[in-house]
C-alpha cells in the first residue's frame, strides 16, 4: 500500500526510461489497484508488464470491495500476486483461499505469482520445510502440469520482508531447491525445471546478484527497493 496515483505514474515513467534497453529479463510492476489503468497507459508498449497485488475468485457479483480476474485483465494486467504473507497475516488468506484465487487467475488468463514462506517462529522451530511443503501442496492442489506452466512461485521468508534481514544466498537456495523437489514430486521433472521460483525479502541492489545467481533462484519479488526507480533499475540490471 505505497504510492498514490500520481506517484505510481511518475515512478513507472522513470523506470520505463531507465530499463528501455533491457532484454532477457522479464520486468513486471504490481501497483495498487487504483493505479493499474494509469500505469498501464504508461507501459503498454514497453518492456514492462503489469500485475495486481490480489484478486477475488468470483468473476462478478455482490462482493463489494473485491476485484476479479476479468476486471484485472480489462485494466491491462497479465500477472497477479496471490497469497502474499501480509494477505495471510492481516486478511485471513489461507492455503485454501490461495488455491481458489489461483484457479480464478488462470481461468481469467492471468499468471499467478504465488507467495509462500515461513515466519521467524516457524524457522526457529525448525518447521520451515514442513510449512513450505504444506503451502505448496495445498496451495497448488488440483493444478495440472499444463496449468503450472503459467504459475510463478515466490519464496518470501516472512522474517525477511521489509525488515532489512535478507536470507543468505545459501538459506534461500536451500529452500528453493526444496520447492523444486516438491514440484518434481507433484508435477514431474519438466514442470519443476520450467517453473520460475522467485526470491523476495529485502532484495536490494547490493544483494540481488548473489541471490539471483543461485541455481534455483529465478528472479526477485521486490518490495521496498522497487519504490525507487534507481534501485529497481539496478536490481533489474544485476550481473
Ligand atoms: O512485496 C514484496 C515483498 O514482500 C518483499 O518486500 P521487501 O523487498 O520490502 O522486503
Amino acid at each position: 500500500m505505497f504510492t498514490v496515483v500520481d506517484e505510481a505514474k511518475a515512478l513507472v515513467e522513470d523506470l520505463k526510461a531507465r530499463v528501455r534497453d533491457v532484454s532477457g529479463v522479464e520486468i513486471v510492476v504490481c501497483p495498487p489497484f487504483i493505479s493499474l489503468t494509469t500505469v498501464h497507459a504508461v507501459i503498454k508498449d514497453s518492456n514492462i508488464g503489469l500485475g495486481a497485488q490480489n484478486l477475488y475468485w468470483e468473476d462478478k457479483g455482490a462482493f463489494t470491495g473485491e476485484v476479479s480476474a476479468p476486471m484485472l485483465t480489462s485494466a491491462g494486467c497479465s500477472y497477479v500476486i496471490i497469497g502474499h504473507s501480509e494477505r495471510r497475516t492481516y486478511f485471513g488468506e489461507t492455503d485454501a483461499t490461495v488455491n481458489k484465487r489461483i484457479f480464478a487467475a488462470l481461468a481469467g488468463e492471468l499468471k499467478p505469482i504465488v507467495c509462500i514462506g515461513e515466519t521467524l517462529q516457524e524457522r526457529e522451530q525448525n518447521r520451515t520445510f514442513e510449512v513450505i511443503k504444506r503451502q505448496v501442496k495445498d496451495g497448488l492442489a488440483g493444478l495440472s502440469a499444463e496449468q503450472m506452466a503459467d504459475v510463478v512461485l515466490a519464496y518470501e521468508p516472512v522474517w525477511a520482508i521489509g525488515t532489512g534481514k535478507t536470507a543468505t544466498p545459501a538459506q534461500a537456495q536451500e529452500v528453493h531447491a526444496f520447492i523444486r523437489k516438491l514440484l518434481k514430486d507433484l508435477f514431474g521433472s519438466a514442470t519443476a525445471e520450467a517453473t520460475r521460483i522467485q526470491y523476495g525479502g529485502s532484495v536490494k541492489p547490493d544483494n540481488a546478484s548473489e541471490l539471483m545467481n543461485q541455481p534455483d533462484i529465478d528472479g526477485a519479488l521486490v518490495g521496498g527497493a522497487s519504490l525507487k526507480a534507481d534501485s529497481f533499475e539496478q536490481i533489474v540490471k544485476f550481473q
